[in-house]
């Protein structure tokens, strides 16, 4: 992995401006036009270093990708996973996940991944958890009627509480996984993160599940 201070990943990702999105706003309603077709968007909030999007995006070529961080210089090794796989179907974004609506249409996203997601163990910390509501209602605007959240994590207090968060906020929980390396059908689609492959060699436990939003009105 190639080492930047935070000049050098900011140059990396103004260099590769057709794939680190500069104006993300300019695109709401309109990504169909950068990807240059109609596929579903899915993305991920909080990609960290790219495995997980760059792998799926691999895996899935019809379905368009963007990669979520705040963190500059994370996702400038993402961004080198992506110019690696040469993927068409991947975008990235430098921005806070809180203000997805900035940058997204009422349901123009059809899928949300969250993975590893910080803790944020601290009560006062609480609304900078990803599956707090403030977030879960950002994500059911730019998703269509029942659309889905799909989360994992090692952090079983992170996992019970968003469990929590997404039933008391009318989400349906549609499938939970206690131990998701030990379900042997879904390891052969299981795409890892940096931290699922981290984790997981220390032997901890990774947690996953599957939510939809409800249809409302
Ligand atoms: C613990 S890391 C996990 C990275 C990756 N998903 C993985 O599993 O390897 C969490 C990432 O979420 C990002 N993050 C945290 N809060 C965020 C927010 N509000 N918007 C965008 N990214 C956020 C952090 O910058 C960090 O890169």
């Amino acid at each position: 992995m190639r080492v930047r201070n935070r000049k050098g990943a900011a140059e990396h990702l103004e260099n590769n401006a057709h794939v680190v999105v500069e104006n993300p706003a300019d695109f709401k309603g309109r990504w169909a036009e950068r990807f240059g077709n109609n596929h579903p968007i899915h993305i991920e909030v909080g990609c960290g270093k790219g495995a997980f999007i760059t792998g799926m995006a691999a895996q899935h070529p019809d379905i368009n990708y963007i990669a979520i961080d705040m963190q500059l210089s994370v996702l400038s090794y993402a961004l080198d996973k992506a110019l690696e796989a040469n993927l068409p179907n991947v975008q990235m974004m430098l921005v806070d996940g809180a203000a997805l609506t900035e940058y997204f249409e009422d349901a123009e996203v059809s899928r949300v991944y969250l993975n590893f997601s910080d803790p944020w163990p601290k009560k006062r910390h609480e609304k900078r958890r990803l599956t707090y509501k403030s977030f879960l209602e950002t994500y059911e605007q730019i998703l269509p009627k029942e659309g889905e959240i799909h989360f994992k994590t090692d952090n079983r207090g992170l996992f019970e509480y968003s469990l929590a968060s997404m039933s008391q906020y009318g989400m349906i929980l549609e499938k939970v996984w206690l131990d998701l390396h030990a379900d042997e059908e879904f390891a052969g689609v299981n795409v890892m993160t940096e931290y699922e492959a981290k984790f997981s060699s220390k032997g901890q436990v990774i947690y996953r599940l599957e939510a939809k939003f409800p249809k409302r009105g």
